[in-house]
């Protein structure tokens, strides 16, 4: 066995937080790997012994002719082990160091196609069995929090992945150039960016301008996963179909704050117990922050958990990378060597003791970058993955003996206790807090706004209040005034009126005693000349007041007239209805005898001449024959005077024209006779003319002057009504005028006229 090899076989103590931890796994001998297993595990020792003895070792892979190296390492995992067994036993208590407040470190290291993505990633994430340190490491972070969710307790979990390509540094989580990144898959990566590493003496290194995504869960880390190793180098090489072709650290910040309450006796207070004081005491929670401020206290932890995949190295002579592969290939084991140089450093720091060597950090970007885990404030687990494959012995052994020198790096791990106020959930709780008072503060104002409009109410009300009762106390005020001036100049009146009774009362009977006994002429003078205004004043207002009274008295008769007046009026209007009626009627009447007359008259005519001629007739020899026809025509005449009668019934005529026809039908049958007869018909219609004619002037005209006079004597008011009736009156009295001259002229003319034919015709 080798001397080198028997050496480090004596590991560093278990335990021993400060020390870099290196575990190694051997990886199953894949299907192109043909050549047998050159590691044995020896899982309880913790051991790993390579032998070339008795395996096909090409020649060229040999590192000496036959030889056997053991190597003993914190943890050893064979090609049996599973994910969960290496999680559990080497990466659980990485992951719980960062729960606690530490920084912690965990990278895979080995070369290329020995498993060192499928121990950190594991074949898909969300598999229970294949998943590896990274979604296992998520979980158990999240079942943390689940554990410790206590009203006192808050925590922040936030992850960002970098990657070093080429010794470009980026973010493989950069949000899209359109805005912010959604938490979820779908986010498009934008062509990355190369970001700067820059060192701080509070932060510490960091990349500046990585992206920091929030998470909540699981799922939403193994969807920034995703995200993440789609936007990785990755590329097919001889070695390795998936073969990362970049150093990627996947970050997982875990901020951890606890709200400890003490009791006025100093213990430790539950929060409920605290909140129950609180209410207790009438005290709301910012409040009693506020005021039992040496009574609250707050701790903040900030852990962070860099989970690294690095490129894997490899011999390009073995892999036959050429081109952008062999550039790549390049690079990374130029950062590998940068990292083996400052793992080299630190050992040998460590195995001299002194502290000042220099340590080639600024070599590459990885060193840079994992600053802090080697050798600086944090714990650190290596996770060497090693080939079992003979072919691949001289890879084997190299990683073997980094991983032996990086056991002998120490870190000085710190808490992160916050002391510079810089983490995100102190910010946040301090942001809450400044919310919180501001809420209440904008709170109180409001109500203290109503309170303060409710008071301006009342006060506007009070003041309104206030002017009105000093407004009525001044009319009462002034009221009270005249009253008194009232009562002053009263009391003065009766005063200066007894004064007066008294004087005279001296001047009569001297009554009185001395007090007013003393009131000469000159005083009283005055006094009697004001009582006789008095009086006069008083018999004024008696006359008024009988004025007044009188002429009230003369409204009311002037009413009660009015009253009758208007009764009258109405009596009036209806007798004059009545009277219009009349004359309608009358008229009516009228006109009807006025027709039948003229039908007479025609038919008189009609028979006057038929007469004649029968008395031509009979003169010329017809005589008995005429006779005859005047006796019919007689007899028609006496049927028509007594249905004219009959229209004529006020005018009794009939026995007259009897008389009449009776007296010429007495006389002979001479032409005398006839024209006597005739003679006494013509006398006969004059009388009935007449008579109707005395009817008009008698009776008519006396009515309607009578129905005049009785509207002047009864006082009928001006209006229509008088009008109307005034109107119809004078209306009568021009028809009767023009009936009774119509009657005269007819009895002229046609006597006239009739005795004239009467002549001739004889
Ligand atoms: N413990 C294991 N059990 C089963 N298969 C494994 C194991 N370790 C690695 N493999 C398989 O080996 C192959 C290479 O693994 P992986 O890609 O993880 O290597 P790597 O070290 O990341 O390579 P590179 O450095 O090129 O990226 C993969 O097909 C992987 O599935």
């Amino acid at each position: 066995m080798d001397e080198l090899d028997r050496s480090s076989a004596a590991r560093s103590p278990r335990g021993h937080d400060d020390a870099v931890k290196v575990v190694v796994r051997v990886r199953p001998l894949l299907a192109h790997e043909s050549s047998g297993s050159v590691a044995r595990v020896d899982k309880r020792l913790q051991t790993v012994t390579i032998s070339d003895v008795d395996n096909d070792v090409p020649t060229i892979n040999r590192q000496r002719s036959v030889a056997v190296h053991t190597f003993a390492f914190d943890d050893a995992y064979d090609a049996g082990s599973t994910q969960a067994e290496v999680y559990e036993t080497t990466a659980q208590p990485v992951v719980e160091s960062c729960l606690q407040g530490y920084n912690a470190t965990m990278f895979a290291y080995g070369q290329t196609g020995t498993g060192k993505t499928y121990t950190m990633d594991g074949s898909e994430a969300r598999d229970p069995v294949a998943r590896g340190i990274i979604p296992r490491s998520v979980e158990q972070i999240f079942r943390h929090v689940a554990g410790h969710a206590q009203k006192n307790v808050r925590f922040l979990a936030r992850a960002s992945c970098i990657q070093i390509y080429q010794e470009i540094v980026s973010d493989l989580l950069a949000p899209p150039r359109n805005g912010i990144a959604p938490e979820g898959t779908s986010a498009v990566a934008s062509p990355l960016e190369a970001l700067a590493i820059r060192e701080d003496p509070k932060r510490g290194v960091y990349v500046d301008g990585l992206s920091e995504w929030v998470v909540r869960q699981p799922s939403e880390v193994y969807a920034l996963m995703d995200r993440a190793s789609r936007s990785r180098a990755t590329g097919a090489t001889r070695m390795n179909d998936f073969s990362s072709r970049s150093h990627a650290v996947f970050v997982v910040i875990v901020e951890h704050s606890e709200t400890v309450y003490v009791g006025e006796d100093g213990r430790e207070l539950a929060p409920d117990d605290f909140a129950r004081e609180m209410r207790s005491a009438g005290l709301k929670r910012a409040e009693a922050l506020a005021r039992l401020e040496n009574r609250v206290k707050q701790t903040f932890r900030v852990g962070k958990l860099n989970l690294v995949d690095l490129a894997g190295s490899e011999r390009v002579g073995v892999s036959g990378a050429t081109g952008q592969r062999l550039e790549e290939s390049k690079k990374i084991n130029a950062s590998l060597s940068a990292l083996g140089n400052v793992i080299a450093a630190l050992a040998t720091r460590q195995t001299s003791g002194t502290t000042r060597k220099h340590v080639p950090y600024r070599d590459s970007k990885l060193t840079r970058l994992l600053e802090d885990s080697l050798g600086g404030n944090c714990r650190t687990t290596m996770l060497a993955t090693i080939s079992p494959a003979a072919e691949s012995i001289a890879e084997t052994l190299s990683t073997l003996k980094f991983a032996m020198r990086a056991k002998r790096v120490t870190n000085v791990p710190r808490l992160n206790e916050d002391l510079d106020q810089a983490s995100l959930l102190r910010k946040y709780e301090r942001e809450l807090r400044r919310l919180r008072a501001e809420l209440e503060e904008r709170n109180r104002n409001v109500v203290d706004q109503r309170c303060l409009l409710e008071l301006e109410e009342r006060r506007r009300r009070a003041e309104e209040d206030k002017r009105a009762a000093i407004r009525a106390l001044e009319v009462r005020s002034r009221e009270f005034m005249r009253e008194k001036e009232d009562k002053t100049r009263l009391e003065e009146r009766i005063l200066k009126l007894t004064s007066q009774m008294i004087s005279t009362d001296v001047g009569g009977n001297g009554m009185v005693g001395g007090r007013v006994g003393g009131i000469d002429d000159a005083k009283v003078s005055p006094a009697r000349h004001t009582a006789a205004e008095y009086d006069a004043r008083l018999a004024d207002l008696e006359r008024e007041r009988e004025r007044i009274e009188h002429e009230k008295a003369q409204v009311e008769r002037y009413k009660q007239l009015l009253l009758k007046q208007r009764d009258i009026m109405i009596a009036l209007t209806q007798r004059l209805n009545e009277r219009d009626e009349q004359i309608m009627a009358l008229q009516d009447e009228l006109e009807a005898y006025d027709r039948n007359q003229a039908a007479l008259e025609n038919k008189l005519d009609e028979k006057t001449t038929q007469c004649i001629q029968i008395q031509r007739l009979e003169l010329e020899g017809g005589a008995r024959a005429a006779l005859h026809e005047a006796d019919a025509a007689r007899h028609d005449v006496t049927v028509r005077r007594a249905d004219n009668a009959k229209l004529m019934r006020p005018l009794d005529c009939a026995p007259a024209a009897a008389a009449a026809v009776g007296g010429a039908a007495a006389g002979g049958t001479s032409a005398d006779k006839r024209v006597a007869e005739l003679l006494t018909l013509l006398e006969l219609r004059d009388k009935e003319r007449h008579a109707v004619q005395t009817i008009f002037e008698k009776k008519i005209a006396v009515l309607v002057d009578s129905v005049a006079s009785n509207l002047d004597r009864q006082n009928v008011a001006p209006g229509a009504a008088r009008a109307f009736a005034l109107k119809d009156l004078g209306a009568l009295r021009r028809l009767i005028r023009a009936s009774v001259e119509a009657l005269k002229q007819a009895g002229q003319g046609e006597l006239g006229r009739r005795l004239a034919t009467s002549e001739r015709n004889l």
